[in-house]
């Protein structure tokens, strides 16, 4: 679904503010993988994101979504993008809101009405079409935020910290939800987050980032199968946990070799498979 090679992003290169945000190198992921990034504050995780988006054209490399180049998939509106806020029109309808992307599209009105419908029956809000955001809770402007990200059935959806400023209960319950949704509708998703217990709990991969410039240090593989609220509890969970956190503070390169066995994880520097 989205395959980076040998990509890299310097900010303003060649001036004295010149920043080397990013060399991601080679990374793949698989249709239908929920994979998150992971890493220090700055270390290039959103910009990583934007990449894939097209958003930022990289300084080195290409990079391809659904067999095509990034551009082209961004034409194509061949992904959904739902960021830390929910970024909704205040004067549009939470219906009008979630029709916007089968309007730029040029979809008929009574088709957009329908997949509109759809989308906040997905997301538990159908009772709230004719509402306006300020009406809503911050957890129920980012569920709208997440419809209108799928209205159109994008196959991949890219996520900036969608979460992050929600409480924990609400958090829990919206990741829940978006691990259904992404089930019933095939979604392949790259999630940023800060929570190593949100990506471990959504992931069926956790890519760790190193400070600036932001490289794939680690890919820890995490082995919970069918999540649901238990899994929270497990003790697979938490020693996933502990193996992303040790990730973060100290990357398998930097480790002695006998701790660099771990049969759990995949050391991969420059490269990350799809699986
Ligand atoms: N438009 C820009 N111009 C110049 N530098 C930028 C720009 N955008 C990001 N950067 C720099 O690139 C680096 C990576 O930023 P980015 O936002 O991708 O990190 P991040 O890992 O998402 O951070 P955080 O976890 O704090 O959100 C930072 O040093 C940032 O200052």
């Amino acid at each position: 679904m989205i395959e980076l090679s040998g990509v890299t992003k310097v900010f303003n290169p060649g001036r004295p503010d010149e920043v080397p945000a990013v060399a991601a190198g080679d990374l793949r992921v698989g249709a239908g993988e929920f994979v998150s990034l992971i890493g220090p504050s700055g270390c290039g995780k959103s910009t990583l994101l934007r990449l894939i988006a097209d958003l930022l054209p990289p300084t080195a490399g290409t990079v391809t979504v659904a067999g095509k180049p990034a551009a082209q998939a961004r034409k194509e509106r061949r992904y959904g993008m739902v960021f830390q806020k929910a970024g909704l029109f205040d004067w549009r309808t939470v219906r009008r809101n979630v029709e916007l992307p089968l309007e730029l599209r040029g979809t008929g009105r009574s088709e957009r009405r329908a997949r509109a419908q759809e989308m906040l029956e997905l997301v538990g809000l159908s009772d709230f079409a004719g509402h306006y955001p300020a009406q809503l809770s911050g957890g129920m402007q980012q569920r709208v935020s997440i419809a209108r990200a799928l209205a159109d059935a994008p196959p991949l959806l890219l996520m900036d910290e969608p979460f992050g400023a929600l409480d924990e209960m609400t958090r829990e319950r919206l990741q829940g939800e978006l691990l259904r949704i992404c089930a019933a509708t095939g979604t392949t998703v790259v999630f940023v987050t800060h929570s190593i217990d949100e990506a471990v709990f959504l992931s069926g991969r956790v890519v760790v980032m190193s400070a600036r410039p932001g490289r794939v240090t680690e890919v820890v593989e995490i082995p919970l199968g069918e999540r649901n609220e238990a899994v929270r509890q497990a003790p697979e969970f938490f020693e996933a946990v502990t193996e992303v956190r040790r990730a973060l503070r100290a990357p398998k390169s930097e480790e002695a070799p006998e701790a660099a066995e771990s049969p759990k994880n995949t050391s991969v520097p420059a490269q990350l498979e799809a699986s």
